[in-house]
């Protein structure tokens, strides 16, 4: 999921029609449907699914429907014209009725099933039967599987109404959530982070929910009042929405031999998850084993990856369980997730999340979600002893992997040709004591000053005495390890790549939603430009406005720098 010259990629798509030519169910058609699933998909009761790999369902279309916003760039990427967006059988499929979508099209979804592992620990309370039969996409459901460009996509709308997983949930999803996920996608896609993609976003002018929700002011920990929020359906779009929970299931299963197709069914998985994500990197004529332990060198190379742009942007997560997990090793499930702006190493906007989701524990949680993927492989090795020892070994690698791609990672934030331990670790006790901008300051620094003025606009607390003295100290060694290496002038440029002008502000995505909720999308079309283009320069006027201190009165604010809840 690189970034793709979109030039170059002709218009084709004009009409849902061009659309549905495009589809292809080859692989959805290579798994196993839920034996006892209704073929119609009007399947909305919380209940037990035993086996099978999805379940057909039908979203229930929100009510009177009014677009917001779709990625331009995303729409370019694909060839699609702009003017589909308009066209009315785009607006009625992407506001969930897809009973009339034209063939090879399918008027109905499918829905998934996965298991929840916490930091490690496999869970099934979630599951409103307890037996983790009842867990998986609640209030997601995929429309379509097509090949587009050569590259094979999946598109899933999210708040498209219950599925037998909905844990008793309404399937929805409000205006507030759908407008965060839907600009950080194409946020994250700009700042060259792996993620899944914005296709577009449609709210209801009639339907609202109920949710919890912070009062105006409100600096309590957990919402004070519900409030009613409109419903939205927002289209993601990836390779596949294959989770390491997903594994996990199956592998359950399989482990106590629950059914007599439980294991073929976990293989079955597996093989899925290659075709749909590693298909480029795994031979295909290797036997299973082989392939398995290919996969997981994959996609641990893949993950460690990922949270290294984690952290390379600030980004926290927030709620890192198995099941947020994506296989395919991009971002996945922006719930409870936020951007550091005043840098704290434990930076976790999720109240219900916990240290060990922090900004800077990361890495640790993503070995404990890539200790439950190599967890589900093992049934498939069972009779491989060697493989299994493979497995093993690309495990307990995990950490040395995740270390270095860290390191090699703020090696490049400071424009460094190699980590230098002294340096960061000083470097990071200095932005702690004077609470740093963390965006503000690396894009600062990009710029290598003379002194420590030169980073004093990313500055909450401005230094001085020792603490002045220790800043001067540290530019100039900075400073002094910069002047053995290339031309001052291209390392700047190499930071600037790396180190983004523009960052998500909660601050300033609330007036976003909340004007979005009065019918008023401008602010989401701005912040849409802004986020797009994250290491552009831009006008006068946004640089003043984004490029900007937290202001004191949104520290602590609910709902602005800790939530308890995404829905
Ligand atoms: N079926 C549902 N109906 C309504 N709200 C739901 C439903 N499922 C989840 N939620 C809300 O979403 C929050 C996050 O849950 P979870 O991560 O499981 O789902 P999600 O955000 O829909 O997931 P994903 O992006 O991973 O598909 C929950 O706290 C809950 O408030
Ligand atoms: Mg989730």
């Amino acid at each position: 999921m690189t970034n793709q010259p979109i030039t170059d990629v002709p218009k084709s798509v004009y009409t849902l029609e061009d659309l549905a030519r495009l589809s292809n169910y080859s692989l959805l058609n290579n798994l196993n449907c839920d034996p006892n699933a209704t073929e119609t998909g009007d399947d909305y009761a919380p209940r037990q699914v035993f086996s099978g790999h999805y379940v057909p369902v039908k979203p229930t279309p929100i009510a009177n429907p009014i677009y917001v916003a779709h990625s331009k760039t995303f729409f370019a990427e694909l060839g699609f014209d702009d003017s589909l967006v308009n066209t009315e059988d785009f607006a009625k499929l992407f506001a969930g009725d897809i009973t009339s979508v034209p063939s090879p099209m399918r008027p109905v979804g499918w829905a998934t099933g996965y298991a929840l592992s916490i930091y490690g620990t496999e869970y099934v309370q979630q599951c409103p039967f307890g037996s983790g039969n009842g867990y998986g996409d609640g209030r997601a459901v995929s429309v379509l599987e097509a090949v587009i460009n050569s590259n094979r996509w999946e598109m899933q709308l999210k708040g498209g109404g219950p599925t037998p997983y909905c844990r008793g949930g309404d399937g929805r999803a409000v205006l507030r959530s759908s407008v965060r996920e839907f600009l950080v996608q194409e946020h994250m896609h700009g700042l060259d982070v792996p993620t899944s993609r914005s296709l577009c976003l449609f709210v209801s002018q009639s339907e609202q929910v109920r949710r919890p929700w912070y009062s105006e002011g409100s600096h309590a920990t957990n919402p004070d009042m519900n409030v009613s929020n409109p419903v939205a359906i927002s289209t993601r779009v990836a390779p596949s929405f294959l989770r390491v929970g997903q594994l996990e299931l199956f592998a359950r299963r399989a482990r106590v031999n629950q059914h007599p197709e439980a294991l073929k069914e976990l293989e079955m998985i597996v093989l899925h998850l290659i075709a749909r994500e590693y298909h480029n990197e795994i031979d295909d004529e290797l036997v299973i084993a082989e392939k398995v332990v290919q996969l997981a060198l994959a996609f641990r190379d893949r993950l460690t990856t990922l949270i290294s742009h984690w952290l390379r942007v600030g980004y926290c997560q927030g709620n890192f369980n198995s099941d947020n997990c994506a296989c395919g090793g991009y971002t996945l499930d922006y719930g409870p997730f936020g951007f550091v702006e005043r840098f704290d190493p434990y930076y976790q906007p999720w109240t219900g999340g916990g240290q060990h989701f922090s900004f800077f524990n990361q890495g640790a949680a993503a070995q404990t979600n890539f200790d439950m993927f190599c967890k589900a492989l093992q049934p498939l090795l069972s009779s491989t002893p060697d493989a299994l020892d493979a497995l093993h070994q690309i495990n307990l690698g995990f950490a040395s992997v995740m270390q270095d791609k860290t390191e090699k990672m703020w090696a490049s934030k400071l424009g460094l040709a190699s980590f230098d331990a002294q340096l960061f670790n000083q470097l990071i006790t200095l932005m702690v004591q004077t609470s740093v901008d963390y965006t503000i300051f690396f894009r600062e620094l990009s710029k290598i000053p003379d002194d420590i003025s030169g980073v004093s606009k990313s500055f909450y607390n401005t230094p001085s005495g020792e603490l002045s003295e220790q800043w001067a100290l540290w530019l100039q060694t900075w400073r002094s390890v910069l002047n053995t290496q290339e031309s001052i002038q291209k390392t700047a440029q190499m930071m600037q790549r790396v180190n983004p002008k523009y960052t998500w502000r909660e601050w300033l995505v609330v007036p976003a939603y909340q004007q979005a909720g009065k019918g008023d999308f401008e602010l989401i079309h701005e912040l849409q430009q802004v986020l797009i283009q994250p290491f552009e320069e831009q006008s006068s006027k946004i640089e003043n406005k984004y490029y900007s201190l937290k202001p004191q009165a949104f520290f602590d604010a609910g709902g602005v720098s800790h939530y308890s809840c995404s829905s």
